[in-house]
């Protein structure tokens, strides 16, 4: 079975908007925004809600970079996260109840308080190449096994 989930990842020059989760799934890790697709909204909808919902944040522009599989060792719900990102935003990057948002240049990226997958395609979302991933973990902290491959088109 697989689980849509979203992952929006704000820009501006030489640097990255990351939010720390303050509770749930990765609470503790600094990440992008994002969350689960509802029924009757499309994944492209789901980014931008979750976008504003976490971050106050408007958009109208993101693109989808990246398509990562992650499955855990014993659980069957593999996630589907699709990754988005842009530039071209409107508001100012507020705390939520979820996330509490901070930009980070590129240069200081806090790989070690981050999910460990982010350090393997960071670089390739930084350098504007589309990927698509596939990471087993086993618990939280551990990669058994890892594909990660460039795409023309996702
Ligand atoms: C399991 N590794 C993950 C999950 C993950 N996500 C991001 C979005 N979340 C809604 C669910 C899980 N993001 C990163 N960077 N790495």
């Amino acid at each position: 079975m697989k689980k849509l989930l979203t992952l929006v990842l704000i820009t501006r020059p030489n640097q990255v908007l990351l939010g720390m989760k303050k509770r749930g799934f990765g609470q503790g890790r600094w990440n992008g925004f994002g969350g689960k697709v509802e029924k009757g909204e499309t994944i492209l909808e789901a980014a931008k809600r979750e976008l504003f919902e976490e971050s106050s944040l408007k958009s109208d522009d993101l693109k989808e970079i990246g398509l990562i599989d992650f499955e855990f060792v014993g659980d069957p719900q593999i996630l589907e996260v699709h990754v988005f990102t842009t530039s071209k935003f409107e508001g100012e990057p507020t705390e939520s109840s979820e996330m509490r948002p901070q930009w980070f240049n590129v240069k200081d990226i806090p790989f070690d308080t981050m999910w460990p997958d982010d350090h393997l395609w960071f670089p390739l979302f930084l350098s504007g190449t589309k990927f698509k991933g596939y990471f087993l973990f086993e618990g939280h902290d551990k990669i058994l096994k890892q594909t990660l491959d460039k795409v023309d088109s996702l």
